[in-house]
């Protein structure tokens, strides 16, 4: 016991702390500029290599948002002393320094972002939509501080100490969540931090890398003037564990992981940090002591300003304070309130390894290069940062990019996509048809029947209700290459699609996302033409008279498949004794009244949907340009058709799963078939459109409405001429 006091003595003798003014022995600051470090600059590498060559490379978020990541589900405490309260270090003098007051905005944002979605689309380092630890192959890249995290965070200029996060649990049934157990080296928002450091990675030879911190307007240290502005590039320079036995966040005593973020430029000041003496500190002038635990035989940083404790949780000695008190050392264990940081761990400077990797903050303008890329591929549909404003924006027009910033900035960048050449969507065709069985039937409810319709091969999918009749039809009409060569045939839309001249208003639009709490956009872009309808999502509508030729000539075509298709239907019915819901598949053709145009970029998709809006007539028929695609339908899982689910959480496996090729036309037939059933369509190639027409019923509308949808739908006098298959369509009923 003796030797170990005495051992005890003499390590903290080594701090040369005393009693009445713990701060005594602190170097005086040097201010003076010339004195600052150089900050090493290395080379930058951009995010979009490492995204690009990441083909299996883990990209993931994690929940930081515990603590971090604002949520309707943070556990609100009352009893949470203001930050202010619980963290003023009694030893640096703040009056004149204001190096511990929270940081307001000083200068315009480097980067700002108004919601979620543009700042997860426009910067490389963090895509992440939820959480709020952004990391690639278990490595951090961006850090997101969206909430007041720990009562113990602490933000200047230069410094951020926050909690971790993660690891919380549900503990009642509203949903409060909260820390029950220790974290240990586990954690994963723990390791991803800690594989920012250098030597940290399975080689032990890394370099390091730096970290972006973005704050959002919910915390309350960054104070910054914008729903998401990126703070900074930081390094990780220590990750410990914190345990107090009347922690304000639970009641029980429970290990959470820390962290110590330092500016990388931190003899630079902050724009979002006001009068900061902080950037004033040069490496060295301050240097937190680290001493070795006598039970345990590991260090510890003393970075807490009433004494030394071991920061290790499962030694025996673990957050016993080693506190000086009258010349005496005393251990004690420590309130939650009674300890602050100290000054030397607050004022510790780190230099960044001349090696480690840097973070570009503003990534540059997507730049399409003709002679390599189309513009359609997956990296074009995501955002930009204005190069004035600064402002993350999300690539929202087909047509190039707007900065979001529109109240006062109006900075555009338009870009000339290279015409996706049909060779092209023959070979994607060639790829996708030696991988996809046609119609690979994953359940034997939907039966398919071969039919022969005007020089199309057509294969009838026949979905049953829960009483086992067919309610509703899937009908694929196969274009040859002949028919896609036709005049009017599917090569020449595709390419006029493609026709600069014509501006066919595709946008992306919000999408609903049941339990998502931020907005989205949806993957693909769309326009809607003729009758306004909102399906699900906002989508701007063009009446068919002043629509492009290429929209008009998808009316035709569909008006005219509908038209042979049902026609077909009736005959298949009766050849093949098929019982049928005649409630469901009233087997009328409807005029079409409207077309949804959609525009697919690489990567993007269709997900799971169905299209029995209110006032749709039974109908939806849907061409297919350019890259090929699976179409997938399952059973929705509230209905009684397909196996039964265990909860509401589980989904029923798709039952069907359609390749499409360009040119092809598939016609849904039955209203309760979309009650049932719900349909998904992903692309498999660059460049895909389809145009999906409906009969939308207004009747039931008011008359305004009634006029306007009528006056829209209208077709353009000279509508006969492309008439596709001599079918023209009533429109005035
Ligand atoms: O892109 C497609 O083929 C399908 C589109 C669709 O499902 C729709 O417009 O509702
Ligand atoms: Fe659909």
């Amino acid at each position: 016991m003796d030797i170990e006091q005495s051992s005890r003595k003499r390590k903290l003798s080594d701090l040369e702390l005393s009693d009445d003014d713990p701060d005594t022995s602190l170097p005086a600051k040097r201010p003076d500029q010339e004195l600052f470090p150089e900050i090493p600059v290395n080379t930058v590498d951009t995010f979009r290599s490492d995204l690009s060559g990441a083909g299996d490379a883990t990209d993931f978020c994690e929940l930081f948002e515990d603590n971090h990541d604002n949520g309707s589900d943070q556990p609100t405490n009352n009893t949470t002393p203001a930050i202010d309260d619980a963290f003023t270090p009694a030893s640096i003098d703040d009056s004149e320094d204001t190096a511990y007051s929270s940081p307001v905005a000083l200068q315009h944002p480097t980067v700002w972002a108004k919601t979620r979605s543009a700042l997860c689309d426009a910067l490389p380092y963090f895509r992440c939509h939820e959480g709020g630890n952004y990391h690639i192959d278990r490595v951090t890249l961006g850090l997101l501080l969206d909430s007041n995290g720990s009562p113990r965070d602490y933000m200047d200029g230069t410094v951020i100490i926050t909690a971790v996060g993660g690891g919380r649990v549900a503990i009642d049934k509203t949903g409060k969540r909260a820390s029950v157990e220790d974290q240990d080296e586990s954690a994963r928002n723990y390791q991803y931090l800690k594989a920012t450091m250098p030597n940290q990675n399975a080689s032990d030879e890394s370099p390091g890398r730096t970290v972006v911190v973005i704050a959002g307007k919910n915390n309350d240290h960054a104070n910054v003037s914008e729903e998401y502005c990126v703070l900074g590039e930081y390094q990780v320079t220590d990750l410990w564990l914190e345990k107090f036995p009347d922690s304000v966040q639970t009641s029980v005593a429970v290990a959470s992981w820390m962290v110590r973020l330092e500016k990388v430029e931190f003899n630079k000041s902050s724009w979002f940090k006001p009068k900061s003496t902080s950037h004033d500190v040069v490496a060295g002038q301050y240097k937190c002591p680290s001493l070795e635990c006598i039970s345990c035989g590991k260090e510890s940083k003393q970075i807490y300003d009433k004494g030394w404790a071991c920061l290790h949780n499962t030694c025996a000695r673990a957050f016993i304070f080693q506190v000086v008190s009258n010349g005496q050392v005393e251990e004690r264990r420590l309130g939650f309130n009674e300890i602050q940081y100290s000054a030397e761990f607050l004022y510790e400077r780190t230099l960044l390894p001349a090696e480690a990797t840097r973070q570009d903050l503003i990534p540059p303008l997507p730049t399409i290069d003709n002679s390599i890329s189309f513009g359609t591929e997956a990296e074009f549909k995501r955002g930009m940062v204005c190069p004035l404003c600064k402002c993350a924006s999300r690539r929202i027009s087909w047509h190039g990019w707007k900065c979001e910033n529109t109240e006062s900035c109006n900075f555009t960048h338009m870009v000339q996509t290279r015409p996706y050449p049909l060779q092209e969507i023959a070979r994607e065709t060639r790829k996708v048809k030696s991988r996809y069985k046609q119609g690979s039937f994953t359940d034997s409810l939907v039966k398919c029947y071969d039919r022969l319709l005007e020089g199309y091969a057509t294969q009838v999918y026949t979905f049953p209700d829960e009483a086992g009749q067919t309610c509703g039809t899937a009908i694929v009409l196969r274009a040859t290459e002949e028919i896609c060569a036709k005049e009017d045939g599917p090569d020449a839309l595709y390419m006029a699609m493609q026709d600069r001249n014509v501006d066919l208003k595709l946008e992306r639009s919000a999408a609903r996302h049941t339990g998502k709490r931020h907005e989205e956009l949806c993957s693909h872009f769309t326009s809607n033409f003729g009758a306004p309808y909102k399906f699900g999502v906002a989508v701007k509508t063009v009446a068919f008279r002043d629509a492009p030729e290429p929209i008009l000539r998808g009316v035709s075509q569909l008006s005219w498949a509908q038209r042979v298709s049902i026609e077909d239907t009736k005959s298949m019915i009766e050849e093949e004794g098929i019982t049928y819901s005649s409630t469901s598949m009233t087997l009328k053709s409807e005029p079409f009244n409207e077309l949804l145009a959609l525009g697919y970029f690489e990567s993007s998709v269709i997900n799971y949907h169905d299209d029995g809006e209110k006032d749709l007539g039974p109908t939806v028929a849907t061409l297919s340009l350019g890259s090929p695609s699976i179409m997938r339908f399952r059973p929705k899982k509230k209905s009684k058709v397909g196996p039964e689910v265990k909860n509401l959480r589980s989904l029923k496996p798709a039952v069907v799963s359609i390749p499409l090729y360009h040119g092809d036309i598939v016609i849904m037939h039955g209203t309760e078939l979309q009650k049932n059933y719900e349909h998904e369509v992903k692309p498999k190639g660059k460049l895909r459109f389809a145009m999906t027409s409906r009969y939308i019923m207004s009747n039931s509308w008011s008359e305004e409405r009634r006029q306007d949808t009528m006056e829209k739908s209208k077709l353009p006098l000279d509508f006969e001429k492309l008439a596709y298959g001599g079918v023209t369509i009533d429109i005035q009923s």
